[in-house]
């Protein structure tokens, strides 16, 4: 891929329901073009990590909107290491853990918050070396850059997303079933659902979907569509 070392970073944006693969699949492909990758629900799963360790009901929408100004947060931009802190610790394991995932949609929806992390997705990009991005979440292509010249929706179906999710899982300590995790998947998604629509491609938005797609087929899918629509941009 061609890029020009003077111009902003080409920014490929990527949206999809819980377990779509965003974050595996946007870290091969940001590899695989050299560009740099951010992961936008680690910031508010820091959010919620600040929020259940200061003892706050996440449920008061004013006490979290007052705990902002002291939410120092950072990420890297490499693929190969995302390294997350909050005012000075690391919380890169913290944040993964399943009191994080389960409280997280809470914080995820009070304007106030979205409002900050949206500005703080947009100056990390604006502020980055990298000849491009590649930024996931939810309101990516709809709300953070929605002019971002390349910009998808990421999806699959449910049972297939619990059963890549839970085969995940197993391979760690907490074993947990295929069932469970499509419980888990479901509840989340159906809170973040009421906040913002990641399940319908917004117009212009290409869908990928990967149901029967293996994971190097998707990376190689999204790599497509990216190559499609920089070549057509360059024309
Ligand atoms: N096409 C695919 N084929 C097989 N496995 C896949 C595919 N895409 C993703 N996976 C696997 O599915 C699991 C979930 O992917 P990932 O964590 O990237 O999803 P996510 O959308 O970032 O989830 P969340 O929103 O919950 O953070 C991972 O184990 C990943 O390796
Ligand atoms: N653009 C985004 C990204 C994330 N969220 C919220 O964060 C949660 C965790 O996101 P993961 O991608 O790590 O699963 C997610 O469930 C949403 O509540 C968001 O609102 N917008």
């Amino acid at each position: 891929m061609t890029t020009d070392n003077n111009s902003e970073p080409t920014v490929v944006a990527i949206d999809g329901p819980a377990g779509s693969g965003k974050s595996s699949v946007s870290r091969a492909v940001a590899r695989v073009l050299g560009f740099g990758y951010l992961d936008t629900g680690a910031a508010y799963r820091a959010l919620a990590w600040l929020v259940n360790g200061s003892g706050i009901d996440r449920e008061d929408v004013d006490a979290v909107e007052g705990i902002l100004p002291t939410f120092d947060y950072t990420i890297g931009l490499d693929p190969d290491v995302v390294v997350v802190t909050v005012n000075g610790e690391d919380v890169t394991d913290a944040i993964r853990q399943p009191e994080i995932s389960a409280s997280v949609s809470a914080v995820a929806r009070v304007p106030h918050v979205r409002e900050h992390l949206n500005t703080l997705f947009r100056s990390i990009v604006a502020d980055t070396y990298v000849p491009g991005v590649v930024i996931e979440g939810r309101d990516i292509t709809t709300v953070v850059v929605p002019d971002a010249p390349v910009r998808i929706l990421l999806t699959a179906d449910e049972a297939v997303r619990a059963a890549r999710r839970s085969l995940e899982l197993s391979d760690t300590a907490v074993r947990v079933t295929a069932e469970a995790t499509g419980d888990q998947i479901r509840a989340r998604d159906a809170a973040d659902s009421q906040v913002v629509d990641f399940m319908n491609a917004a117009e212009g938005v290409v869908t990928i979907d990967s149901t029967s797609l293996n994971f190097d087929e998707t990376v190689e899918a999204v790599i497509n569509v990216i190559r499609a629509a920089t070549e057509k941009e360059q024309a």
